[in-house]
């Protein structure tokens, strides 16, 4: 079985009068946990998703946080990756670099994009070997409890469908529990071919931010912010740390179908 734990009470949530609001609150969180880990420990291991949480994260590239923050410290990961090439318009790493990673800076050699010459098979397994390797130097931990990799800081988004990373709805790889990243050929959502971090990993995190914004997206919001017990749930419900703290950021037209909606 997946670690499809069901939440017995509702994970935090914000929710912001607007995504400009959400983007500022969201550079400070982050910001606040770059500090902390590089204090208690010389490097952060932030993990970033495609889709529109890369445009939510352009406060950090402002003042007063992207000369604050300690970016040499910082080591970049994707917990999904389109199997394509780097510069390919699909490319996660692409729109992160675009967007965000080039304006600050944070050493090449800290930034972990895929193998875009390999399979997407070939490319899951290269991806997990660099994980593994980072775990001998030390860069990332291992949970305690089960030897996954526990990163820093998770950056997730949701697609309307309630996905999360490239694990979608009634799809078999919502319970894989081995792999560390594995891949995907048929993703609903194009393109296709994927590689994605899988739930155990997700789940031993030490702080995940679960970014959703848009109406489109309220259906399920309200649906993996439920209770209900189910067997069949939402991979945006199965988003749930072990050791860890979940934090969803929400704006107006997410939230909009929640019954406490108390804005910020
Ligand atoms: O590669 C991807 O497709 C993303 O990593 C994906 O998991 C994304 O986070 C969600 O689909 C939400 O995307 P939007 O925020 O653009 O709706």
């Amino acid at each position: 079985m997946a670690e499809a734990s069901i939440r017995s009470e509702k994970p935090k949530h914000i929710i912001f009068k607007g995504e400009e609001e959400l983007s500022k609150s969201l550079a400070k969180y982050t910001a606040d946990l770059s500090e902390k880990f590089v204090r208690e420990r010389g490097a952060f291991t932030v993990v970033l998703s495609g889709g529109s949480l890369i445009k939510s994260l352009r406060k950090l590239v402002e003042p007063p946080y992207v000369d604050s923050i300690e970016w040499a410290r910082w080591h970049v990961f994707w917990v999904d990756e389109r199997v394509v090439k780097k510069d390919h318009p699909d490319s996660n790493y692409k729109l992160a670099f675009d967007g965000f990673l080039s304006k600050v800076p944070i050493p090449p050699g800290h930034v972990y994009a895929i193998n875009d010459a390999l399979s997407p098979e070939g490319a899951a397994d290269d991806y997990e070997a660099c994980l593994r390797q980072l775990v001998k130097t030390e860069v990332l931990k291992l949970s305690k409890d089960n030897g996954f990799p526990k990163f820093d800081l998770m950056l997730l988004g949701m697609g309307p469908d309630g996905h999360v990373a490239s694990l979608f709805p009634g799809h078999p790889l919502v319970k894989e529990n081995q792999r560390w990243v594995t891949f995907i050929k048929e993703s609903p959502k194009p393109p296709p071919q994927r590689i994605t971090f899988t739930f155990p990993v997700i789940n031993s995190s030490s702080y995940i931010a679960q970014v959703v914004c848009g109406s489109n997206k309220a259906a399920a919001v309200h649906n993996a912010l439920g209770t209900e017990k189910t067997s069949d749930p939402l991979p945006a419900a199965m988003v749930n740390p072990r050791d860890g703290e979940l934090t969803w950021f929400l704006d107006e037209a997410a939230a909009s179908l929640l019954q406490d909606k108390a804005s910020l």
